[in-house]
């Protein structure tokens, strides 16, 4: 039996017709320790996030983390659940809905803009194949994820490689690798902190900046993964962006799992020596999270505050990541209409289709 779908015959030649995909990491469906399992059962088997030789890793994944982590971990997501559910994928659901209007508004009426998911549902091959049966033929990945990690990204993308494997007929496919220093992306975040400053007031001596970013092992920094360049890089472009000097701004790295060493500094003994150096007041921001979900939410807007504050400080706030800031959905849709170049229009998609110039296509109704 051959491992390739088949597929109708009747759509060969037909127009092509463009997807655009966001996709994020994932999240449990309820803040419960049954849904937890669950989640955390495909997170931690993926070999991209955990790089532990098998033989050694199931056994500890199996017999120890998913018995204990679980119930743990919804405690967590307990206190950030919405009506709606997890933040994560609230946020991703606005987010892709901003887009689509934005981008019809810009004249793309006729691209499909939707999401997916790494773990859980919707996941990256079910909507692929659900996209494609629609009718797209090409499609544009958008991981939400501004820093190039092979823990996100790189697997981000081999779910959707693997799925091409099963294509008969393939798609075209385009990635957008990554956006740390995107002039948009840093222009919001900016914004953002600006906007923040002129409720809560401006820095003074007694004031730093933290940009916490998700950490990741430190080993993946000397095998050549760019996730920590990228990091610097967004932080230094953030700062450059708000005149800040050196010793005005940290950057650390957050949600350590398991005992190796990961990247360095640590954000949570950072807010804690911090205090007991005297800073008076720190404002955090997470530029690595697009939106915000229970690793901004939790560790750093309820536990950061707890550790800074018992460590003598007094003052924290958390400032919100970009979620459907306008600012951001359109730096975002910048960035989307930069990778569709080069990819004809529908025009003249539909003019070699149908035989019509592209002139007569378009006066037709055809839109891209
Ligand atoms: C922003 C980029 C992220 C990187 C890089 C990343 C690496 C990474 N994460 C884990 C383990 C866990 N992460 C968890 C939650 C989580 N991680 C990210 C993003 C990155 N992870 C997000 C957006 C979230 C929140 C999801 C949500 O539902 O809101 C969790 C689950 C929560 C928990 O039990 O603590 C784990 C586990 C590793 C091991 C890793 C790199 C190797
Ligand atoms: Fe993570
Ligand atoms: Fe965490």
């Amino acid at each position: 039996m051959s491992p390739f779908l088949s597929e109708p015959a009747w759509r060969h030649g037909a127009p092509a017709r463009t997807a655009v995909v966001l996709i994020n990491l994932g999240t449990p469906e309820a803040p419960t320790p049954a849904a937890l399992k669950t989640y955390l059962r495909e997170f931690l088997s993926d070999p991209r996030v955990v790089e532990i030789p098998r033989a050694v890793w199931w056994p500890i994944l199996n017999g120890v983390i998913l018995n204990t982590r679980p119930a743990k971990s919804a405690e967590k997501y307990a206190t950030v659940w919405t009506p709606e559910g997890s933040p994560l994928k609230v946020h991703t659901e606005r987010q892709t809905k901003l887009l689509k209007g934005r981008l019809g508004a810009a004249g793309h009426r006729n691209l499909v803009v939707d999401y997916a998911m790494r773990y859980g549902q919707p996941s990256i091959p079910a909507t692929l194949a659900r996209l494609k049966a629609e009718g797209c033929t090409r499609f544009l990945l958008v991981p939400l994820y501004p820093q190039y990690a092979a823990s996100t990204s790189a697997t981000a993308f081999d779910a959707a490689y693997r799925w091409l494997t099963t294509t008969r007929n393939q798609p075209e496919l385009r990635v957008l690798r990554s956006f740390c220093d995107d002039p948009g992306y840093i222009a919001a975040l900016a914004a953002g902190i600006r906007e923040h400053w002129m409720r809560n007031g401006r820095p003074d001596d007694g004031y730093r900046l933290l940009m916490s970013f998700h950490g990741v092992p430190r080993f993946t920094l000397d095998k050549g993964d760019p996730y920590h360049c990228e990091c610097q890089k967004t932080g230094r472009l953030l700062a450059e962006a708000l005149a800040l000097r050196p010793d005005q701004y940290r950057i650390t790295f957050q949600s350590r799992f398991g005992r190796a060493e990961w990247l360095q500094p640590y954000t949570a003994p950072t807010l804690q020596a911090l205090a007991r150096e005297g800073v008076r007041r720190v404002d955090v921001i997470c530029p690595g999270f697009v939106g915000d979900c229970l690793e901004t939410l939790e560790e750093i807007a309820i536990e950061g505050k707890s550790d800074f504050l018992a460590a003598g400080g007094k003052e924290y706030h958390y400032i919100p990541a970009l979620n459907e800031r306008d600012d951001w959905i359109a730096a975002l849709a910048a960035l989307v209409e930069a990778q569709l170049g080069g990819w004809p229009t529908r025009e003249a998609a539909d003019a070699t289709a149908l035989g019509l110039s592209a002139t007569r296509a378009k006066a037709l109704g055809a839109t891209v």
